[in-house]
């Protein structure tokens, strides 16, 4: 038995259930892997400078063991994340210690403890097995996993999932991810697969959709409302494009900021009209390594009030970081809120206090999203109301190359890698959903 015979029965049009659940499971399957004794490969390089392409193997490994909760999925496509870059380039730290103290937490997570990482928090397949106490989701199901990995024993994360002490990224503080031909969830992440979308497409919004829902639109996160005026860095990159039309939908005013002419096109055809070029307009908010240039945040406010008919921001959706956090807090009106999700830019953040709390400002800290947020968010894929952003997508041999495209931002939207998908355009089961939002689902694809 090989994952050819798994791909053989996804692709025929009358396997049952019960034939899923009659195939064997494969020995062995290929995966995207970083090498637990390769972590000080780029010891004393720029992070610029650390190449993705020569940390990330694709390696024949073995099926795990399925334990109670969870499921095993036949992954026919995945996308690259931000953090498949953290992790290949070991920054901020490797992620072996995360896999370690899993481990540490009991029997069956020690499989997690492993000299390879799996990566990769994002799919789009077919369940192949379910474990003890899975009712909801049955072998051939096609699904979508999210990304939160919880244990939900401690009260702490009962109202918001988010809290639970034993909350994880899987793939990214878990092993088995789905950058690889199989991938091991726990069966609440499982989500059903948009039917209007292909295997990419579906895989390519979950991570960075459920992430911007929370962080813009949820109580959780900012809770945006129709009339906001939304500062969206990196709008048309993974987590901004998601932004940028959640903002639209829900009757915001995007300020979208981007670095080139083309990723402002691509703004302007989502339907934001306010567009920051902050390449074009060379603005630079530290002076040097250390000393940042209070004019230049000036000068990004009255781009953005040009932009407005005089208004501030209400709300700035944030993950640079250090290079831009100082200006996000300074544009934002008073009583605004500054919502950040990362520090792609370095995360030992500076911006002058006085702004903050002279005008009553908040700073929201938000990561990934709740079960429910997760829900929501794919539902609204699912209906058409929210697209994927997908522009390239790269074989599962070639995923050091997508991954090095994200880290040196040569990317758009989201680049997305096919795992047992032996080509793009196939698993799409409503046409009709499909023909009806085509040139909204193309809009990224092959710029
Ligand atoms: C969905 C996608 C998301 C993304 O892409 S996000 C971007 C990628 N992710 C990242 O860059 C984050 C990577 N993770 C990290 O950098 C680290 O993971 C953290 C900084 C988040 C946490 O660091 P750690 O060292 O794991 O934190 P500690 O183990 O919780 O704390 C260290 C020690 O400090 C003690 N401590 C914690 N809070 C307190 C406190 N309030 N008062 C006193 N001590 C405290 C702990 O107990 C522990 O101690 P003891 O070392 O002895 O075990
Ligand atoms: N906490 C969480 O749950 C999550 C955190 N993240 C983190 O968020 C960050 C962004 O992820 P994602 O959107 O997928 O990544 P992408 O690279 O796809 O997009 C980020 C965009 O930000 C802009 N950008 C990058 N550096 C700078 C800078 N120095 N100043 C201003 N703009 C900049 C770029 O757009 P342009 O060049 O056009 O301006 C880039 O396209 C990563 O660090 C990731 O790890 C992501 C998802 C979830």
């Amino acid at each position: 038995m090989t994952v050819k015979d798994i791909l053989d029965a996804i692709q025929s049009k009358d396997a049952t259930s019960a034939d899923f659940a009659a195939l064997p499971l494969p020995e062995s399957y290929r995966a995207i892997t970083v090498h637990k004794d390769e972590t000080e490969m780029f010891a004393g390089l720029k992070t610029r400078d650390k190449d993705p392409r020569k940390s990330i193997h694709l390696d024949d490994v073995p099926v795990p063991e399925l334990g109670p909760g969870e499921a095993l999925v036949a992954v026919m496509a995945s996308s690259v994340n931000y953090n498949s870059v953290w992790t290949s380039i070991f920054e901020p730290l490797s992620t072996f210690g995360f896999l370690e103290r899993y481990g540490r937490t009991n029997e069956l997570a020690k499989r997690h403890d492993l000299p390879y990482h799996i990566i990769g928090s994002d799919l789009a397949g077919v369940v192949l097995r379910t474990g003890p106490g899975v009712n909801a989701w049955k072998p051939g199901d096609e699904v979508v996993a999210h990304c939160l990995s919880v244990e939900l024993e401690s009260s702490d994360g009962h109202n918001d999932t988010m809290l639970d002490p034993e909350q994880r990224i899987w793939g990214f503080e878990t092993n088995f991810g789905g950058l690889a031909e199989i991938a091991l969830v726990k069966s609440n992440q499982l989500m059903p697969k948009p039917g209007h979308l292909s295997w990419e497409e579906a895989a390519a919004p979950g991570l960075v959709n459920s992430t911007a829902y929370r962080q813009l639109v949820s109580r959780n996160g900012a809770g945006m409302k129709q009339g906001d005026n939304v500062l969206i860095w990196g709008a048309s990159g993974g987590l901004g494009s998601y932004a940028t039309q959640f903002a639209l939908a829900g009757g915001a005013n995007p300020i979208c900021v981007v670095s080139s002419d083309q990723k402002a096109d691509i703004c302007r055809s989502m339907g934001a009209e306010a567009i920051i070029d902050r390449n074009a307009e060379g603005y630079k908010f530290w002076k040097d390594e250390t000393t940042q240039d209070p004019k230049e945040w000036k000068r990004f406010g009255k781009r953005i009030r040009e932009l407005t008919g005089g208004e501030d921001i209400d709300i700035v959706f944030e993950h640079p970081g250090r290079e831009t956090f100082g200006a996000s807090v300074f544009v934002t009106r008073k009583g605004g809120t500054i919502t950040t999700c990362a520090s792609t830019s370095g995360y030992m953040h500076e911006y002058d206090n006085r702004y903050l709390w002279m005008s009553l400002k908040r700073i929201i800290g938000s990561h990934f999203a709740n079960y429910r947020e997760a829900w929501e968010a794919n539902r609204l894929i699912a209906k058409g109301k929210i697209h994927p952003t997908l522009s390239k997508v790269y074989s599962l041999e070639d995923t050091g190359q997508a991954a090095y495209d994200v880290h040196r931002n040569l990317h758009q939207g989201k680049v997305g890698v096919l795992c047992l998908a032996p080509e793009e355009g196939l698993g799409v089961r409503d046409e009709e959903l499909r023909a009806e939002h085509i040139d909204a689902i193309n809009r990224f694809r092959n710029i």
